[in-house]
Order: C-alpha cells, then sequence, then structure tokens
C-alpha cells in the first residue's frame, strides 16, 4: 500500500459502530470532516465534533445510510461481520472509500487502512505495518512523537524562508543548500524552542555560512 494524504475539508465521513474502535477513527476525521457515527449504543469515549446518531442498521439498511449521507469514506467498525461486510459493499456501490476496521490485508481497489498519525502543525507523519502489528504503528507513533516536536514551526520557518528566497530571484540550486543547511543546523532547531526571531536570525547565519 502506497500512502496518500486525502484533504477530507467539505466531506462527509460515515462511521457504523460507535465503540472504542468507532470513537477514535471519528476522532481522526472529525478534525476535518463532517464525520456522522451511526450506532444503537455508544462508548464513553471522545468522539470529536463527529455527529452521534442512535440507530441500529441492519445488512440491509446500511446503504440508506449511505445514500442520505454521501460519504467519501465509510468505516466499518461494528462487533457485527454481516453488519461490516454490507458497510464495505454500500460503501463500494457508492463509489466511496471504505476501511473496515476488522480486516487485516487482502484489501481491494478503494479500500483504505488508518495509520497512526502524529502532527505537528504542518507537519504530519503516519505509521503502518501492513495491518501485522497495529499495535507496533502505536508505539512507534509514540516515539515519533517527540521526535517531530518543533517541526511544525520549522516548516513555517522554512515556508517563510522559501518565499522570501524566490522573491529574491534566488538561483534553484542556491535555494536548495540554503534551505537544506537550515532543516540540518542544531542550532537552529535549538533557537525555535526559544522563539521564532532566535530561529530566524541563526537561520540567516547558517545561511550565509554556506555562501561562503
Ligand atoms: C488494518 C487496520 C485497519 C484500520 O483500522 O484501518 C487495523 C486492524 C486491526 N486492528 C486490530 C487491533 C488493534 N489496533 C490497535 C490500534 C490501532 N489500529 C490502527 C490501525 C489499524 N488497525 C489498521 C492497520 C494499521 C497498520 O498497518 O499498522 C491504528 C494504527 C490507527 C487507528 O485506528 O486510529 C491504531 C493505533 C492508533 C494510535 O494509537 O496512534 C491496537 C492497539 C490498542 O488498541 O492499544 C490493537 C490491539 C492489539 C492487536 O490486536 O494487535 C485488529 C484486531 C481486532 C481483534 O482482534 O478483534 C484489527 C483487525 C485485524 O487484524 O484483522
Ligand atoms: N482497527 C482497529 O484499530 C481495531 C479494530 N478492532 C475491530 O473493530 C471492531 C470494533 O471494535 P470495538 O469498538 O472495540 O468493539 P465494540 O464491540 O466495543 O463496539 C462495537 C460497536 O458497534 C455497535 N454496533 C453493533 N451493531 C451495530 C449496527 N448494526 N450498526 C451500528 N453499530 C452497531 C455497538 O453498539 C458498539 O458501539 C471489533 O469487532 C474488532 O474486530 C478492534 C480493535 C482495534
Amino acid at each position: 500500500m502506497i500512502p496518500l494524504l486525502h484533504d477530507f475539508t467539505d466531506e462527509t465521513v460515515l462511521v457504523v459502530g460507535g465503540g472504542p474502535v468507532g470513537a477514535r477513527k471519528a476522532r481522526t476525521f472529525a478534525r476535518e470532516a463532517r464525520t456522522v457515527v451511526v450506532s444503537p449504543a455508544f462508548a464513553d469515549r471522545d468522539f470529536g465534533d463527529a455527529e452521534l446518531v442512535r440507530a441500529a442498521p441492519g445488512p440491509d439498511d446500511v446503504g440508506g445510510w449511505v445514500e442520505r449521507l454521501a460519504p467519501a469514506l465509510v468505516v466499518a467498525a461494528t462487533d457485527d461481520d454481516d453488519v461490516n461486510e454490507a458497510t464495505e459493499r454500500a460503501a463500494r456501490e457508492a463509489g466511496a472509500l471504505v476501511n473496515r476496521a476488522d480486516r487485516s490485508g487482502g484489501r481491494d481497489a478503494g479500500s483504505v487502512v488508518v495509520p497512526a498519525t502524529v502532527r505537528d502543525g504542518d507537519v504530519v507523519a503516519a505509521v503502518a505495518t501492513g495491518g501485522t502489528a497495529p499495535a507496533l504503528s502505536k508505539e512507534l507513533r509514540r516515539r515519533i512523537e517527540s521526535e517531530i516536536d518543533g517541526a511544525g514551526a520549522m516548516a513555517d520557518l522554512v515556508a517563510e524562508i522559501r518565499a522570501e528566497q524566490k522573491a529574491a530571484g534566488a538561483a534553484a540550486t542556491a535555494r536548495r543548500e540554503r534551505v537544506r543547511a537550515v532543516v540540518d543546523s542544531p542550532a537552529v532547531w535549538k533557537a525555535l524552542q526559544a522563539g521564532v526571531s532566535n530561529a530566524r536570525q541563526e537561520a540567516t547565519r547558517v545561511m550565509e555560512e554556506i555562501d561562503d
């Protein structure tokens, strides 16, 4: 499988099943999409900004929910194999993406996996294990969390530098070398912790150094 980033702004995500797994998937998607969770009962968990709809659709009813909500993605997260199966089928028929939370491997086109995700500002890292060991994805996500600390601020700083360099008409090779030197510099990373203006100053020093 090949990781891609999908923009869910203005899209709908339908989660069928309101257990701990449905709640986690709802949190993931509700940060961007209108997310609707349909379930007869809801776990005492954080569902983010998702809308919770109390209903227990049987295998013949899930298609109606997919039709009404026209989701870009449907998550099958119940503990009922027949309902999950019917949910997947309905999503496919509607041309929506589908995530089977109860299934590893054996995936067809249109079927997606939710990776463990770390964010810092605009920076995002995702871990998956081909479905073999989700607990390992979770553990690696925790490790990356500390590694990625400050990366959002670094991305903002680099965006600013790139824009300035382009406006100043710097050649592509020079721009690349300067930006690489900045992201590679322990001094800039350290300065970011102290504040943006310190980091900006340090970045300028690093870029002047490679220009010499
Ligand atoms: C295929 C996939 C489909 C999908 O959901 O997209 C899938 C499937 C299954 N997970 C199962 C179990 C567990 N899943 C977790 C945790 C996470 N699972 C996530 C993703 C995925 N899980 C996709 C593959 C990702 C990959 O390739 O690594 C994460 C990363 C993302 C998220 O869900 O948000 C999230 C960590 C989030 C975080 O913390 O960052 C834990 C750990 C825990 O709960 O503490 C356990 C218990 C330990 C264990 O069983 O290993 C079972 C067996 C169920 C059963 O036995 O009944 C199945 C079904 C099967 O294997 O058939
Ligand atoms: N992908 C993942 O990360 C993981 C997946 N799983 C799998 O995901 C499934 C769900 O896990 P949990 O949330 O822990 O299970 P759970 O049993 O706690 O929750 C299932 C939820 O589905 C609801 N439900 C039952 N019938 C329904 C219907 N007809 N329509 C809508 N909702 C219905 C229940 O009310 C309950 O809220 C498990 O069966 C397991 O196979 C389990 C752990 C992790």
